[in-house]
C-alpha cells in the first residue's frame, strides 16, 4: 500500500554502526517537522533500532482487514513507523525470522502497511550488499522510488564500499540521491568547536570521484545519543550537526 506516498527515499550503508538508523530517523523527524506527512519503515534485520531510537520498543503492531498499522509517534498522527523490531520484540526470537521467512516478512512489509497518505516514506534498510540484501532491494524497485541517500563516515571512506553501494543501486535501479558524511569531526560539547579527529575532506572526493552529489558531512556530537525521539534541529538548532543536517533535509526536499 504504497499508492498515496510521494516520495520513497532509501537510507543504504555498506557497514552497520554508521549512524544509518540515526540519519533515517532524524530526517523522518526533521520532515515532520517541516510540516510534512512522514513514514518510517525499517527494515534492517541485523538490527532494527529505529523502535530505540524513537522510544517505541515493545509497542503492538496490530494488522487489521487492510493491513498492518503502522506506530504513530505523535496523536497528531504525522509520523507513522513500522520496525521489522516491533514484530522481533512481540515474537522475542529473531530465529525463526532467518532467511526465506526474513525476506517475505519484508515484501509483506513493503506491500502490506497501511501507510495511508503520506509526503515521504523513509525506508531504513538493511546495511551492506549481502545476497539477501539484495533480494529485499530487488523489491523495492517495483516501486516509485526517489532515489537512496548513502551514509558513509570517514574511517571507511573507501572507495570500495560506497562504490559498492553504487553498483547495487545500478543493478536494481535504485537512483543515488547523495551522500552523507557521518561522524566527520567532534563538536566539543563545551565550546562547540569542531575537531577534526579523522581526515577531512574524505566525503567530499569521494562523491567526486563517484560522481555522486555530497549532500553534507555530519559532526560526531554527542547529544545525538540522547535525541530519542526528538528532532536535533528541533531541540539544538544553531549546533553545528543540526544546522548541517537542516541542510541535507533541505537538499532532498528540493530534488
Ligand atoms: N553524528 C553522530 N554523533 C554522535 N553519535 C552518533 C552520530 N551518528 C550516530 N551516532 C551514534 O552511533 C551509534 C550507531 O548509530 P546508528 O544505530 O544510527 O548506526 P547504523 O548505521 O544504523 O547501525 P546498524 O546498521 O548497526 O543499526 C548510535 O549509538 C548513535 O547514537
Amino acid at each position: 500500500m504504497l499508492d498515496n506516498i510521494k516520495h520513497i527515499i532509501l537510507v543504504l550503508s555498506g557497514k552497520g554502526g554508521v549512524g544509518k538508523s540515526t540519519v533515517s530517523t532524524q530526517l523522518s523527524l526533521a520532515l515532520r517537522e517541516g510540516g510534512y506527512k512522514v513514514g518510517l519503515l525499517d527494515i534492517d534485520l541485523c538490527g532494527p533500532s529505529v523502535p530505540y531510537l524513537l522510544q517505541l520498543e515493545g509497542k503492538d503492531v496490530h494488522q487489521s482487514e487492510a493491513g498492518w498499522i503502522p506506530i504513530y509517534l505523535d496523536k497528531e498522527q504525522q509520523l507513522a513507523v513500522m520496525s521489522i523490531g516491533f514484530l522481533l520484540n512481540n515474537r522475542n526470537s529473531s530465529v525463526v525470522w532467518r532467511g526465506p521467512k526474513k525476506t517475505s516478512m519484508v515484501k509483506q512489509f513493503l506491500t502490506d502497511v497501511c501507510w495511508g497518505d503520506l509526503d515521504y516514506l523513509i525506508i531504513d534498510t538493511p546495511p551492506g550488499t549481502s545476497d539477501e540484501h539484495i533480494t529485499v532491494m530487488e523489491n523495492l524497485k517495483e516501486i516509485k522510488c526517489d532515489g537512496a541517500v548513502i551514509v558513509t563516515t570517514p574511517q571507511q571512506v573507501s572507495i570500495e564500499d560506497v562504490r559498492k553501494e553504487i553498483t547495487f543501486c545500478k543493478k536494481t535501479g535504485i537512483a543515488i540521491i547523495g551522500l552523507v558524511e557521518n561522524m566527520s569531526g567532534f563538536v566539543c560539547p563545551h565550546c562547540s568547536d569542531c575537531t577534526n579527529i579523522f581526515s577531512k575532506g574524505g566525503g567530499e572526493s569521494l562523491a567526486e570521484i563517484l560522481k555522486i552529489p555530497l549532500l553534507g558531512t555530519l559532526p560526531i556530537d554527542p547529544k545525538v545519543g540522547q535525541l530519542l525521539g526528538k528532532c536535533c534541529t528541533k531541540e539544538y538548532p544553531d549546533s553545528p550537526l543540526s544546522k548541517e543536517f537542516q541542510s541535507i533535509v533541505n537538499k532532498i526536499v528540493e530534488i
